[in-house]
C-alpha cells in the first residue's frame, strides 16, 4: 500500500535514463488526468447554474403572463382566500423539509484521490429487516370482501336474523346483505346465544367507508337484547360527533320498532336535566329504575353523566359499540374510558346487596362485549391494547390486488395498516396555484356540470370566506351553503336534511363532517384543502360512492403538496390517482368576473366584522347598564333601610 511505502536511503544507486523517462511521463500522465477531472467538473457546475437560471426565468414569464389576464385588484384582496392556505403551505413545506432525509455521505472514489487508498470506506451491509410479529388475531383476519355489485346473501334467507328484524329490512329496501353484514351479524348472533355460559369475544371490524358497518352491528344488538324484560342499560354506543350519534340512533329507532327496548341519544343538545330525566326514574319502591336499555352517546356526555346523574347505572352492560372506533380512542375527552372502566367494574362497596349470598351475587357479571368499528380502524396491537380486549377477532377487508384476494392468499405483511376505500370510488387530483384556486374549483365544478358536491376546507373562517366567494361567482346558477361546527345542531340538522334532499348543490364544510355521515348520492367531494393525513382523507372521499354508488373524488393541490399527496396515497396502495389538468388559458376569460368576485369578497367580510364590533359593543354596552341598574337599586335599598 502507498500509504505505508517508507522513503529509504538507498545508498548510491544510480537511476537510468529510461526509468527516470519513464518516471516523467507516469507524473506528466497524472497531471493531465487530475486537469480533465478538474475540467469535467467545472463543465458540470456550470450546467446545473445554467438549469437553475432558466427555471427562474421561466417562472417569472409564467407569473408576467398569468398577471396580464387576471390583474389581481390593488389591494390583493386574494388574501382573504388564501392568507391561511399559505400559511398551511409554508407548514407542509416544513414539515417536507423535515421529512427529507439528510444527505448521505457521498462515497468518495478511491481514484479520485491521488495516490492514497481510502481507510474505512463505507461498505456497510444493511442490516436484515426485522419481521413484525403480530399476534395470532391479527394476522389471521376474516376477510370482508369490498365488492358490493355481485352480492350473495338474500336478506330473506338470512334465517338466523329474526323475522321481524328481515321484514323490516325488506321495507327499507335492504334486500341483499352487504359484505360487512353478512359475515359479521350471524357471527355476533351466534356468539351471544350462548353468552352468559361462554363469554363472547371481542370484535375489530375495518371496512370501507359506506359499506354498511351501521347495520352490522345495530342487527345483532337488538335481536340479542328485545327479549329482556327488566329495564337496563345493556348496550353502549359511543361516537365521536354529536350528528353521528343522531344518525346511530335514528337507524337504531327504525329497527328496534316493533320491540319493547328504549334507545335513548345523549349528546349534550339537550339541557342536562332534561337528558337526566330520560335516563333515570326514582320510586320509593325500587329506588332509581333505568328507562333506557340501549344508550347512544358522545364521549364527553358520557362522562358527565357518569359523575352526576344519581342512580345512571352501567353495571349490566352487555355491549359496548364504539364507532368510528379509531377517533374515539385518540380522543382523550374527558378520560372518558377511565371513568367508564372504572365506573363498570368497581364493587358497589355500600351495596347491602352485594354481600348477601343468592343467585345474583354469586353470579359472575358478565363483562360487556367490546365491538369496535370503523373504516380506518387502527391495527395497531399497542394502541388497541388500552381496552383489553377479550379474546379479539378482527375482520377486515384488504387491498384486493389484480387477481382478486382470497382468504388463503392473505399476508399480513402487506394488509396491516392498509386502508381500503369504496371499489366504485374514482379519484383525482388538480394542480394549483393558490391564487387561482378558487377560480380553478369554479370552472371543475362548471365543466363537470357538478351538482350535490360537497366541499372540505381546513377552518371554519376559510369555508365561510369560500361559500361567500362561490355565491359571488354563481350568482343564482346554484344553491350554495356553509356548515361548520359554529352552527346550532338544529340548523346543522336542518342543513344535513336540505342536503340530502339535494335541495343545496353545493354544501362548504370542514372536516367535523368528513366522518360517518350518511349523504345519498353524493355526486363528487372536493378537498379545497389538502387533507395532511391519510385518514383525512379516506374519510372525506367516503362522503360519495356509498352504498354501491359511483363517486368522485377531488384533491385540489399546490405544487408543493403534491410530493406530501403521493406519499400519503402510496400508503393505502393507491396508484391509480390521475391528474386533471385545467390550464390558465381556460381561465383567461374569467378573469374580470374573478376580479369583481373579489372585491364583493372583500365588502362582505368588512361589512361582517363591523356587525360582529358593533354586536359586541351593544353586549358590552347592555352588561355595563344592568349592573348600573343594580348598584342603584341596592344604594336606594341601603338609603330606605
Ligand atoms: N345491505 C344494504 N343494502 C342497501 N343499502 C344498505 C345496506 N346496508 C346499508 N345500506 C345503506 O348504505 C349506506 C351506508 O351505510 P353506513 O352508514 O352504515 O356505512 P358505514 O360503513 O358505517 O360508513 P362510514 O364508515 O362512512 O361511517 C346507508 O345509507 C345505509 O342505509
Amino acid at each position: 500500500m502507498d500509504l505505508f511505502v517508507v522513503n529509504r536511503y538507498d545508498g548510491d544507486k544510480t537511476i537510468t535514463e529510461e526509468e527516470e523517462k519513464a518516471k516523467l511521463d507516469s507524473v506528466l500522465k497524472r497531471i493531465e488526468r487530475n486537469r480533465k477531472l478538474r475540467q469535467n467538473q467545472k463543465e458540470k457546475e456550470n450546467k446545473v447554474k445554467e438549469a437553475k437560471k432558466y427555471a427562474i426565468e421561466q417562472r417569472q414569464l409564467k407569473k408576467i403572463k398569468k398577471a396580464s389576464f387576471i390583474a389581481v385588484p390593488e389591494n390583493a384582496h386574494s388574501e382573504y382566500i388564501a392568507k391561511d392556505e399559505i400559511a398551511e403551505i409554508e407548514d407542509e413545506k416544513k414539515v417536507e423539509v423535515e421529512e427529507i432525509p439528510k444527505n448521505k455521505k457521498q462515497k468518495l472514489d478511491p481514484t479520485a484521490i491521488e495516490g492514497f487508498t481510502i481507510l474505512g470506506l463505507e461498505t456497510f451491509d444493511k442490516k436484515a429487516k426485522v419481521k413484525r410479529v403480530l399476534p395470532k388475531w391479527l394476522s389471521t383476519p376474516t376477510v370482508i370482501s369490498v365488492n358490493l355489485q355481485n352480492l350473495q346473501t338474500k336478506t330473506s334467507e338470512l334465517k338466523i336474523l329474526d323475522k321481524s328484524l328481515r321484514k323490516l329490512l325488506k321495507e327499507n329496501n335492504v334486500k341483499h346483505l352487504f359484505p360487512v353484514q353478512a359475515k359479521v351479524i350471524p357471527w355476533l348472533i351466534e356468539a351471544n346465544k350462548h353468552a352468559d355460559v361462554i363469554f363472547p369475544r371481542d370484535i375489530c371490524v375495518s371496512a370501507p367507508t359506506g359499506s354498511g358497518k351501521t347495520l352490522a352491528f345495530v342487527l345483532p344488538v337488538i335481536q340479542a337484547l328485545k327479549g329482556k324484560t327488566i329495564k337496563k342499560i345493556r348496550a353502549l354506543v359511543i361516537l365521536p360527533t354529536q350528528d353521528l350519534a343522531t344518525q346511530v340512533f335514528k337507524t337504531f329507532r327504525l329497527y328496534a320498532q316493533n320491540t319493547n327496548l328504549d334507545i335513548c341519544l345523549i349528546t349534550g343538545n339537550n339541557p342536562f336535566a332534561f337528558e337526566q330525566k330520560q335516563l333515570v326514574s326514582q320510586n320509593e319502591a325500587f329506588g332509581f329504575v333505568s328507562k333506557v336499555d340501549i344508550l347512544v352517546c358522545t364521549a364527553g356526555r358520557l362522562v358527565d353523566h357518569l359523575k352526576l346523574t344519581k342512580g345512571f347505572c352501567l353495571k349490566n352492560l352487555e355491549f359496548l359499540i364504539i364507532d368510528e372506533a379509531d377517533r374515539v380512542l385518540d380522543s382523550v375527552q374527558n378520560d372518558w374510558l377511565y371513568h367508564l372502566e372504572k365506573h363498570i367494574y368497581e364493587e358497589d362497596v355500600n351495596s347491602q346487596t352485594s354481600k348477601i349470598l343468592n343467585l345474583t351475587s354469586l353470579q359472575k357479571r358478565r363483562p360487556p362485549q367490546k365491538l369496535l368499528f370503523s373504516a380506518t380502524l387502527s391495527q395497531d396491537p399497542e394502541k388497541l391494547q388500552i381496552l383489553s380486549l377479550f379474546q379479539p377477532k378482527l375482520f377486515t377487508s384488504v387491498v384486493e390486488t389484480e387477481e382478486g384476494t382470497s382468504n388463503t392468499t392473505i399476508n399480513t405483511e402487506t394488509f396491516i395498516g392498509k386502508y381500503t376505500t369504496p371499489k366504485e370510488l374514482t379519484e383525482k387530483y388538480v394542480v394549483t396555484s393558490l391564487d387561482l384556486k378558487p377560480l380553478v374549483l369554479y370552472k371543475f365544478i362548471k365543466q363537470e356540470k357538478l351538482t350535490k358536491t360537497i366541499i372540505f376546507t381546513h377552518s371554519v373562517e376559510s369555508a365561510h370566506r369560500l361559500m361567500i366567494l362561490l355565491k359571488s361567482l354563481f350568482k343564482d346558477e346554484m344553491k350554495i351553503q356553509e356548515i361548520s361546527s359554529h352552527f346550532q345542531v338544529k340548523n346543522r340538522n336542518d342543513l344535513i336534511a336540505k342536503f340530502s334532499a339535494g335541495e343545496i348543490d353545493l354544501l362548504v364544510c370542514t372536516d367535523a363532517l368528513a366522518r360517518g355521515i350518511d349523504f345519498p348520492n353524493v355526486q363528487c367531494v372536493i378537498s379545497y384543502s389538502a387533507p395532511k393525513h391519510l385518514k383525512t382523507y379516506i374519510h372525506r372521499a367516503g362522503r360519495t360512492a356509498r352504498a354501491g354508488e359511483t363517486g368522485l373524488a377531488v384533491t385540489l393541490l399546490h405544487k408543493t403538496q403534491l410530493t406530501i399527496f403521493k406519499t400519503l396515497l402510496k400508503q393505502a396502495d393507491k396508484n391509480n390517482v390521475e391528474e386533471l389538468t385545467i390550464s390558465e388559458e381556460d381561465l383567461e376569460p374569467l378573469g374580470e368576473q374573478y376580479k369583481q368576485s373579489l372585491e364583493d369578497l372583500k365588502k362582505t367580510i368588512l361589512k361582517e366584522e363591523k356587525e360582529d364590533l358593533q354586536k359586541s359593543k351593544n353586549a358590552k354596552r347592555k352588561v355595563l347598564k344592568r349592573k348600573r341598574k343594580n348598584s342603584i337599586q341596592s344604594n336606594s335599598s341601603k338609603q330606605s333601610t
